[in-house]
Order: structure tokens, then C-alpha cells, then sequence
């Protein structure tokens, strides 16, 4: 990835999978097609001994930093809750919890739709006596607690969901949870934050731009980085990838700055994604339905999963490995073959627009 960090690594013979993999992150995407480090890093993130755990600054929700030997790390978000509870009617999008389980399912079909833009995610069971009581110290210490129903429980601390009402439970000291291969750090790779175009408003009663302008693609599309290159294809791969999922909670995206403008988007955070099974949020895709854009080769994927073997089938295969399979309940996977279909939809809508635009202009004003 950089010169530094290369010698650094190559001239360290105990680089463990994780630095191997930070080192071949590229340009286009994090790891390549088949990349068997992928299955390396996700192997240690399971069976590694835990050596410190931290709670993560910032963010809303409560997410651990876990240390491995040799310096490796992951992002730990705990479960609270079975994969069949859905997102509580009137919760927003804002005020959803954080779901392990999408984390895990949302690597596994960037894999599969070949973006390769999500760090490698698996699930664990902990013990949180040993794994996480014993080996971390400070102010999460006090959170501690032992539930009526005797199980071991703790909250953190942090804006979202950090209290005795909504505390992190074992069953009784026993947490599962996913586990993120960490990012290189920021002085090796720096990463920049964007505001995605179409972000919600994260407001009850405030309506974004894009709600109200028709025309908001055009606005967006003679801005930079959106006006050349690569920038707003990935934005289309990011709605398809979110509609799919379910994830309203787009707000942000990052890129590594190294690589310029020119370069993939993260796929990062997708804890809010897989809560409504029954519900297609057609929202999501207002950049796609605005742009009518698409890249090639992802309409290609897509329609290969439409064709043959269908996504739902190849995503629950993919998961099977997963040490806390089934990942998804069965009306999510469900949902992934129904939503395809309108994202096809979608686009051959915006084909036949293309192909007679004087008819849509006339369907237009009539
Ligand atoms: N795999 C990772 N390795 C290192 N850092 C990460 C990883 N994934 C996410 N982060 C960083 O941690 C931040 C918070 O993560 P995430 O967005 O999942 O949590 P969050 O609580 O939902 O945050 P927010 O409330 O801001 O959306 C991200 O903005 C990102 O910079
Ligand atoms: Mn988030």
C-alpha cells in the first residue's frame, strides 16, 4: 500500500495475515478476487486469544476495539438481539439498533456482487468474564452487572443505547458477536470522510434535498468528485448494495486518501442494515433512480444472479462457514431475490427512457 509501510512489513518476519492483507489493499478494492488471506484473517479473528478489549471512541452505538496478539485488531459489535427481531415499527432508521449479524451478512454479499469494498467481518461466541471483564480496565468496568435473570450484562458507555434498559447481555456470561478486520491506522493509510449526496436528514420531520428536488442527479453529477471518473458508479453499487440490505443509515462515506479521487468507496458500518425483512425501502435507491446510472459490469452480476443461481442461495452458502451460521433469517434471504428484481426493474425502466427520450418528454408534459 505504501513504500513505508512495505519495508516495514517485509522486513518483519513475523507479519502476521492482517498486516498482509492491510499491505495489499489497491486501489480499486480492498483484496482480489479469491484473495485467500481473506479466509487467514477471518480464521485468526475467530481463534485467536483475546488479549485487551476497549471500548471504541466515538460512534453512537457501543462497539469494541479487540486486541490479538501481534498487533492484529477488530472492530467488535456485540448481539443483542435474535435474527428474527425486526426493526421496532417506530423506531427511524437513526434510532435502529446496531445488528452483528448484518455486519456480517453485508461482508459476505459485497463478496458475492464482487465490490470487495467491506473489510472481512466473522462471528465469535465470547466468554465475557474471561474475554472481556478480565481484560480491559476503566470506566466500562462499572457497567458490569448481573441481570434478574442472572445473566452477566454490561452497557458502556456512549450516546446511543449505553444503560441498564439496554444493556449487552450473556446468556448467562456467553456473547456472541461480529468481528471486523480492522483498517490500517490512519498514519499509515489515511482515510477521507464524504457526505453522501443523498443522506437522509436524520431529523423526524426534515425532508433532505433529494426528497425534494427531482432533479437532484443533475446537481450531483456537475459536482466534483462526481462529474468525472469513477465517484458516482460507486454510488450507484452503494444504493444497490444498501437496497438490497435494507440499510437507510448511509450518511457518511470514506476513501483512502492515498489513492485520490480515483479510487473505491468503503463499504463501512452496515449495523443498521437486514432489520425489516418484509419491507422493500425503495428510498434507498433514489440514486440509482435519479442517475438512471449503472456500471457494467454490476448490472452484469446482477443479472447473473437473476439468470441462475439466485442470490439468496450463493449468500446463504457463502455464510454457512460462518462460526454463528445461520447468519440471516430465512425472510431476509428472501427479500434479496425480491429486491433484485426491482433494482432490474429499475434500470430496464431507465433504458427504455433513454432508448425514446422524446416519448418520456411528451409522457412528461401530457
Ligand atoms: N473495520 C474497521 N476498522 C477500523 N475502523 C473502523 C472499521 N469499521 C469502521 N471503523 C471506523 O469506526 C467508525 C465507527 O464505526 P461504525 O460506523 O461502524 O459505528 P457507528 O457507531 O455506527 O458510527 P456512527 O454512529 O458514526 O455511524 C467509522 O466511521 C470508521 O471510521
Ligand atoms: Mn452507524
Amino acid at each position: 500500500m505504501i513504500v513505508i509501510y512495505a519495508i516495514m512489513i517485509t522486513g518483519c518476519i513475523n507479519a502476521s495475515n492482517l498486516e498482509k492483507f492491510q499491505l495489499k489493499i489497491a486501489q480499486h478494492e480492498l483484496y482480489e478476487d479469491g484473495e485467500k488471506l481473506v479466509e487467514d484473517i477471518l480464521k485468526d479473528m475467530e481463534t485467536s486469544p483475546i488479549l485487551h478489549v476497549e471500548q471504541k471512541e466515538g460512534g453512537t452505538q457501543l462497539k469494541l476495539i479487540i486486541d490479538y496478539p501481534n498487533g492484529v485488531q477488530a472492530l467488535f459489535k456485540p448481539m443483542r438481539f435474535a435474527r428474527d427481531v425486526q426493526t421496532l415499527p417506530n423506531h427511524f432508521y437513526f434510532s435502529d439498533y446496531e445488528r452483528h449479524n448484518a455486519e456480517i451478512a453485508a461482508f459476505h454479499l459485497d463478496r458475492i456482487l464482487g465490490f470487495r469494498r467491506a473489510m472481512p467481518v466473522v462471528g465469535r461466541v465470547l466468554n465475557m468474564t474471561t474475554e472481556i471483564y478480565d481484560v480491559t480496565e476503566g470506566d466500562i468496568l462499572k457497567t458490569f452487572f448481573v441481570s434478574p435473570a442472572n445473566n452477566f450484562c454490561f452497557h458502556g458507555k456512549c450516546s446511543y443505547y449505553c444503560d441498564t434498559g439496554h444493556a449487552i447481555c450473556g446468556n448467562p456470561d456467553m456473547l456472541e458477536g461480529s468481528f471486523a478486520a480492522f483498517l490500517p491506522s490512519s498514519d499509515l493509510a489515511e482515510r477521507k470522510v464524504w457526505r453522501h449526496p443523498w443522506r437522509r436528514s436524520y431529523h423526524k420531520r426534515r425532508k433532505a434535498q433529494w426528497e425534494l428536488q427531482s432533479d437532484y442527479c443533475d446537481t450531483v453529477r456537475t459536482t466534483p468528485p462526481y462529474d468525472s471518473g469513477r465517484r458516482l458508479l460507486d454510488l450507484m453499487d452503494m444504493s444497490i448494495f444498501d437496497f438490497l440490505t435494507g440499510n437507510m443509515d448511509r450518511h457518511h462515506y470514506e476513501t483512502f486518501k492515498m489513492f485520490g479521487n480515483e479510487t473505491f468507496t468503503l463499504h463501512l458500518d452496515q449495523g443498521r442494515a437486514f432489520g425489516k425483512a418484509l419491507h422493500d425501502e425503495l428510498s434507498i435507491l433514489a440514486p440509482l433512480l435519479q442517475c438512471c446510472l449503472v456500471r457494467h459490469t454490476t448490472l452484469a452480476v446482477l443479472l447473473k444472479y437473476h439468470n441462475g443461481v439466485p442470490l439468496s442461495s450463493v449468500l446463504r452458502e457463502s455464510m454457512r462457514v460462518d462460526p454463528v451460521s445461520p447468519i440471516l433469517w430465512e425472510p431476509h434471504l428472501a427479500a434479496l431475490d425480491r429486491r433484485l428484481v426491482t433494482v432490474l426493474d429499475a434500470i430496464r425502466k431507465c433504458v427504455e427512457k433513454a432508448e425514446n427520450p422524446l416519448q418520456n418528454e411528451l409522457n412528461d408534459i401530457v
